[in-house]
């Protein structure tokens, strides 16, 4: 399990209050808020790139005070996706992670349906398949959770129920939080919802208790949730 409590300030300005998180196995944790809300802020806590005041625990081990090496057996950070700065091929490109072996970066880019383009170069890759192999390069690590930072926004929506579905499947085995943009992927998708505004903790609980009053209040929106076959679906509209 991860649990963390922590607080942070980029200088005076503080953007994470005391926010609570709890993420189990076999459960998706999705992230939303509104832009700014904090929520890459609280993944780069929780994987070290950034120190945070407070705790974040995983399976027990204190994370806050391990070494960079050491912490990233424990939990590996997906950026939000940019392009490839270098020509690596996609098989190096996966290689370059900390603590990678041969046979964990086969299985991680036959994992993501990429295994047999590995000799491409990244930068000749779409911005969807460069998603894939980030998540491959996190994968090979074989850490216990994995972060990712809205891992389906430059995604069309096949590629983005792809990496959803691959989500759904890696929870079993590790701990997933994703900070997602798109709510109905949310809604699908995640077992639970942390909503953050302004840097404060404001709901949190199954994606199947959300409702449109949190969404509201968060966004600053209206909000209707339907029912399509057996999904619930945002259906959001502008006020006044
Ligand atoms: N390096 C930085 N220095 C100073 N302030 C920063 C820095 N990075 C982010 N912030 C501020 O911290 C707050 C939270 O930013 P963060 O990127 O965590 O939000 P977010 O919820 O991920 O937003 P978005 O949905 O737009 O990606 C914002 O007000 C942002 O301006």
């Amino acid at each position: 399990m991860l649990e963390a409590r922590i607080s942070f300030a980029y200088g005076e300005r503080e953007v994470l209050k005391n926010v609570e998180l709890k993420a189990e196995r076999g459960e998706l944790l999705a992230v939303i808020g509104p832009n700014g809300a904090g929520k890459s802020t609280l993944l780069k806590c929780l994987v070290g790139i950034l120190r945070p005041r407070g705790t974040a625990r995983l399976d027990g081990v204190e994370l806050t005070s391990l070494r960079p090496a050491e912490r990233a057996k424990f939990i590996t950070y997906v950026p939000q996706s940019s392009l490839p700065q270098f020509a690596f091929t996609v098989e190096e490109f996966v290689e370059m992670g900390a603590y990678i072996t041969r046979g964990s970066v086969r299985k991680a880019l036959e994992r993501v349906g990429l295994w047999e383009r590995r000799r491409e170069r990244v930068t000749s890759l779409s911005g969807g398949e460069f998603q894939l192999v980030l998540i491959a390069r996190a994968l090979a690590q074989g850490s216990r959770a994995i972060l990712l930072d809205e891992p389906t926004s430059h995604l069309d929506v096949n590629h983005a129920l792809m990496v959803m579905e691959l989500l759904n499947e890696l929870k079993g085995e590790k701990i997933i939080v994703a900070v997602l943009h798109d709510l109905n992927l949310a809604l699908s998708y995640a077992d639970r919802v942390l909503v953050l505004k302004d840097g404060e903790k404001v709901w949190e609980g199954p994606s199947r208790k959300l409702e449109p009053a949190v969404i509201e209040t968060t966004y600053g929106i209206r909000a209707r949730i339907i029912e399509v076959e057996g999904k619930r679906l945002l259906v959001p509209g502008l006020k006044g």
